[in-house]
């Protein structure tokens, strides 16, 4: 299949077909195991949607999911509501310093039952069955807008619905609105403003059917790799200009970087505008903290300097990527600075061209990385990593 997809088609595109959005495909796997009526196409082949596939139809008392932090925060959120027997609820060695607390703290305004089986705030956590006694709770929204998501995802499956009152900024926002604008396609009834979210119950459901649109986090890598590509075309399916994805942010973030997109069907086309982009490239990236390795990596490639801001929810990711970004650009040269919240790259003139690039068990390590291989001999160390959000990542990428 992947052999007739990739084909150079007549037109000197290549084609590619990226895999459902791992986002869409975890909240939709929540609400299939709360209604049982949804039948999901499309559906994400990561392996952050398989473990959480593969945990939502467990009869264990013990669930591992591996590096998925939203499997981590919805499952948390779902059997905090209803599991009928105690869970103990784990992850890999890096999930176990992944914060949790925030979400926690929230549940247990509900009534919840949650113990910290080691580390007060981290995974592992034991979960126990219990009645909820409230329907409103107090939440921050600055750390991690996964904790939100998780909640808004039981939200109408309880007694009474939920109202969640904001007591900070809210950070990853397009993320929420993921969550809103797919759960209101479903039929649910929330309402949402700077302040607060407000969900109503919701007992009956329609047998319904929907389709996963593409990941367009994964996109971004061929986004890179025809900014620094004059001459590459590229068809990936299947994308929509009315996305769910906050990261589609990408047709505008990368049209200054040399990249038009096309809406073409349900393909996006991306070609080089071969409008070298001038100065230093500034973004806030608060909306989109996915892309910015993938920008970050272009502007090296590109041989241009960026100002990134909105970042500092990247230091608890799959690792700390402010880190792991500079350690590894700095290997071809580039000087970085980062702080909490920034990270500024000047890059060098000429690229070293034979670094073993580190990838953290971070899948989007390896995967911004790559592009730099039409610039330089890099080697990219454990290359498999990529399986947790775009298993045939090598193979499309090779193709090409
Ligand atoms: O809700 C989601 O599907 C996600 C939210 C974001 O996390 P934060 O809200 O923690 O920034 C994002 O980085 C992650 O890859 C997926
Ligand atoms: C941060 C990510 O995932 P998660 O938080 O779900 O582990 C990601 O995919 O970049």
């Amino acid at each position: 299949m992947n052999k007739i997809l990739q084909q150079k088609s007549h037109k000197g595109e290549h084609r590619i077909s990226i895999c459902g959005s791992k986002s869409e495909s975890n909240r939709l796997l929540i609400i299939q195991a709360l209604y049982n009526k949804l039948n999901i196409q499309n559906l994400s082949t990561s392996d952050d949607t398989q473990v959480l596939k593969a945990a939502l139809s467990s009869d264990k008392d013990l669930i591992d999911i591996h590096h998925a932090g939203t499997a981590m925060r919805f499952l948390t959120a779902y059997y905090a509501c209803f599991t009928i027997k105690t869970v103990t609820l784990t992850g890999s060695e890096r999930m176990q310093q992944r914060p949790i607390k925030i979400l926690v703290d929230g549940l247990l305004q509900l009534g919840a039952k949650i113990e910290y089986i080691n580390n007060e705030g981290y995974p592992p956590l034991k979960i126990y069955p219990v009645k909820l006694k409230q329907n409103k709770l107090n939440i921050r929204a600055d750390t991690s807008s996964q904790y939100i998501s998780a909640l808004m995802l039981v939200a109408p499956k309880l007694k009474e619905g939920l109202q969640i009152n904001f007591t900070s900024k809210i950070t990853s926002l397009p993320y929420l609105k993921m969550t809103q604008k797919l759960m209101q396609n479903l039929g649910f009834e929330i309402n949402f403003d700077s302040k607060s979210i407000n969900i109503k119950p919701k007992n009956h459901f329609e047998t319904q059917t929907i389709k996963v649109e593409s990941d367009w986090s994964s996109a971004s890598y061929y986004y890179s790799l025809v900014a620094l590509s004059s001459d590459l075309k590229l068809n990936l399916s299947t994308f929509k200009n009315d996305s769910l994805q906050g990261d589609s942010k990408l047709v505008d973030l990368y049209s200054s970087l040399g990249v038009k997109t096309t809406f073409k069907g349900d393909s996006i086309i991306l070609e080089n505008s071969n409008k070298t982009p001038l100065g230093v490239y500034s973004q806030n990236l608060n909306h989109t903290p996915d892309l910015a390795q993938t920008i970050a990596v272009t502007c090296l490639g590109l041989g241009i300097s960026c100002q990134l801001s909105g970042l500092h929810t990247l230091k608890i990711k799959e690792t700390d990527r402010l880190v792991a970004l500079k350690n590894e650009m700095e290997k071809f040269g580039a000087s970085v600075q980062i702080d909490n919240d920034h990270l500024h790259m000047t890059p060098p003139k000429t690229l070293n061209s034979n670094p073993t690039v580190n990838t953290y068990n971070d899948h989007r390590m390896a995967m911004a990385f790559a592009p730099l291989k039409t610039k330089t001999n890099l080697i990219i160390r454990d290359p498999e990593v990529v399986g947790k959000s775009y298993p045939e990542f090598w193979k499309d990428f090779e193709n090409i």
